[in-house]
């Protein structure tokens, strides 16, 4: 269980916003339920603004009530709706949102996305001085500054449930598979789902891959009695096209791969009681900090306590963990 901060209202808020942007997560609207909640009890007023920053410079939203929140702990996706806004990368675009927040008489605003998503909270909060709290929330875990984010442990989970049913062909046919899940910029996912699935091997961005040292490692396991079938783990973002050059390649040194990419099936679907609890008790202290005067940070996690990380720190840094890494591939020769 998550230590929740114990924190001293120093200010009050008589109207606040709440939006999901970037990719959709699995737990966001177990958040949203929560940031509902929690500011109700505290006499706010909440609104609920659709489809991201697109929403907010087109003053999109609706009240939201506790009823209106009912029964959404346990579905992906988002009430809110989601999506990507080029407008808002620019000043002018930020200026036209938060003239919307003026005019709405919406006093603080709360961001639940991803790296991408804080990136435009923190602009917004440093060029608006309107108080802006993020929520680390997208399945590629790639926020720097918080352990965990909201969805992943259910991509994570989506991923392996397939992937142990991939694995059972695998086997029966003495065949290898190659599994490219999500992560555009970012290995762990691919990272967690190799250690889980006990994979042969895990290809990420964050290494450089030599297509010839692939075939000679696989020769190498076959050599040691590994058996012919196996699963190898890519993420998407590791080269465009290297999971069809790498088959190709396999096959020239006698290999009959087959691909699998698992794709969108690992952002959609009910959240985890991990994804669950982790929305709940970050939305509930991202209220805490709102009242407790802070601005222009996320509620992040290190180990199981929830910490204020500021914005303009974390935006820009990578996530990664070499030790890991070294790790997984020890553990898979
Ligand atoms: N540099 C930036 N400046 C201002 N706004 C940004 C910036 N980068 C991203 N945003 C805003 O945040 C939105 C979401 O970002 P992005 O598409 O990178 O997804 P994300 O929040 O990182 O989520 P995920 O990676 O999980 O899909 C963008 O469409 C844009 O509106
Ligand atoms: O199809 P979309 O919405 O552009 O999203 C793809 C990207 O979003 C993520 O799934 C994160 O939400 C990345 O891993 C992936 O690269
Ligand atoms: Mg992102």
């Amino acid at each position: 269980m998550y230590k929740l901060p114990d924190l001293c209202a120093v200010t009050s808020f008589k109207t606040i916003g709440i939006l999901t942007c970037g990719g959709d997560a699995p737990g966001m609207n177990a958040a949203i339920r929560a940031l509902v909640r929690t500011a109700l009890n505290q006499q706010m007023k909440v609104y609920g603004i659709e489809r991201g920053f697109t929403g907010l410079m087109n003053a999109d939203m609706r009240r939201l009530s506790s009823p209106s929140v009912s029964n959404i702990i346990q579905r992906g996706g988002t009430i809110l709706k989601s999506n990507r806004c080029e407008a808002f990368k620019t000043a002018e675009g930020r200026r036209q949102a938060t003239a919307v927040l003026r005019e709405s008489g919406i006093q603080a605003l709360i961001c639940i996305g991803g790296d991408g998503t804080l990136t435009g909270a923190h602009l917004l909060a440093l060029e608006s001085g309107i108080p802006v709290i993020g929520l680390p929330c997208t399945i590629d875990n790639d926020i720097y500054g918080s352990d965990d984010s909201i969805g992943f442990d259910t991509a994570v989970n989506t991923a392996l449930g397939a992937i142990d049913r991939i694995r059972d062909t695998a086997l029966s046919h003495e065949r290898l598979f190659l599994v490219e899940v999500m992560g555009r910029n970012s290995g762990l996912i691919a990272t967690q789902v190799g250690i889980a699935c006990g994979a042969e091997m895990i290809l990420i961005p964050e290494y450089p891959i030599v297509l010839e040292s692939i075939s000679n490692t696989l020769a190498s396991n076959r050599k040691a009695g590994r058996g012919s079938s196996g699963i190898i783990i890519l993420a998407e973002g590791t080269e465009p096209g290297l999971t069809a050059r790498l088959a190709e390649q396999l096959q020239q040194h006698g290999e009959e791969p087959r691909i699998c990419i698992l794709g969108h099936i690992q952002r959609g679907g009910s959240p985890t009681g991990h994804d669950r609890v982790l929305a709940s008790c970050m939305g509930a202290t991202a209220i805490s900090y709102l009242l407790a005067g802070y601005t222009d940070v996320m509620v992040g996690t290190l180990g199981r306590e929830l910490i204020p990380a500021p914005l303009g720190d974390i935006i820009g840094q990578r996530k990664h963990d070499p030790r890991l890494y070294e790790m997984v591939m020890m553990l898979h020769k």
